[in-house]
């Protein structure tokens, strides 16, 4: 099959209908486009699941604050399109502002406690439009399965709980990072990156796998962080946002040796992009 590319609602449920009545088994990945390897490994992903992969590209309005960058968010629908053709998904959602929130839209959604801390804090109000459009997508498609990328992991974990708390009947699937080969996470505002800038930002990585390889051992987390957040504004980024250790599900803020299954988190600018990446901490003594 070749790449179709619908912009409305209504033409993204008639092609969603006729798989469904076909038996097939339909998956969503939901994007902003400005595609790169990471989306693709999620589609990749999505495959070993459905007969069917959706790639939804939309830039969402309601997700970015007011000094943000939703102005200058790379906007590259045919580089797109030829990707997803290329990695053979069958159908691309490209809707506009307008489809998404016509006149009259007035509905939000808020979820506690999971977003109140990291990017939650960061950024006020990103997550409830994270949700706002994320449970839109999901109900527009009714897919079997949604694939989200654990580069964005708090975004996951909300995803997860307000999933569960409606009752919206999809599987919510989870895809490692991928990562440059110098380990820095792929990410579409990469590209707002200067060489020198790109040659940098390689050190997100370092400070997080040095961090989690540490407090995997068992050294108490509050030097390393400490270092951490060093190194890195040493080298150039600001504000550092957070670098912190967090409960891999209920993102609690942990102290001292960890004990169970954890995760580092960095949010950090350098120039124009503002960053973020983490990394598993599986202490030795854990029973997986
Ligand atoms: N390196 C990556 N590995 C795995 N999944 C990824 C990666 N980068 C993005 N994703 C996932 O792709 C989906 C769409 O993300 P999005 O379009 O915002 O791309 P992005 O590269 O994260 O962009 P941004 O630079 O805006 O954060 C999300 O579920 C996100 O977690
Ligand atoms: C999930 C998402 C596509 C919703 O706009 C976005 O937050 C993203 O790209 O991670
Ligand atoms: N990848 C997360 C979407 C955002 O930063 O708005």
């Amino acid at each position: 099959m070749t790449l179709t590319t619908v912009h409305t609602v209504a033409d993204l449920r008639a092609q969603v209908s006729e798989w469904r009545a076909a038996g097939l088994k339909i998956a969503l990945v939901p994007t902003m486009g400005a595609l790169h390897d990471g989306h693709i490994s999620l589609t990749q992903l999505a495959r070993t699941y459905a007969d069917r992969v959706i790639v939804s590209v939309f830039v969402n309005p309601t997700q970015f604050g007011p000094t943000e960058d939703f102005a200058a968010y790379p906007r590259t629908l045919p580089a797109d399109q030829k990707i997803l053709a290329d990695a053979r998904v069958e159908l691309c959602f490209a809707p506009s502002v307008e489809e998404m929130y016509p006149a009259g839209f007035a509905t939000r959604l808020h979820i506690d406690n999971l977003t109140d801390m990291l990017c939650g804090a960061a950024r006020p109000g990103h997550f409830d439009g994270m949700a706002q459009i994320v449970t839109k997508l999901l109900l527009q498609a009714l897919p079997d399965i949604a694939l989200f990328g654990e580069k964005d992991y708090q975004q996951l974990m909300v995803i997860k709980r307000f999933v569960t708390d409606l009752n919206i009947p999809v599987e919510i699937i989870g895809g490692p990072i991928h990562r440059e080969a110098d380990g820095l996470a792929m990410s579409s505002r990469n590209r707002y990156l200067s060489p020198d800038e790109r040659k940098t930002a390689t050190t997100l990585s370092q400070v997080l796998s040095s961090i989690a390889e540490r407090a995997s051992r068992g050294d108490a987390i509050e030097p390393l962080l400490e270092n951490g957040r060093q190194q890195i504004a040493s080298v150039g980024f600001d504000p550092v946002d957070y670098l912190e250790i967090r409960d891999a599900e209920n993102l609690e803020l942990l102290h001292g040796k960890i004990d169970r299954p954890a995760r580092v988190f960095v949010a950090a600018r350098l120039g124009k992009a503002r960053l973020i990446d983490n990394m598993a901490i599986i202490p030795a003594n854990t029973a997986l």
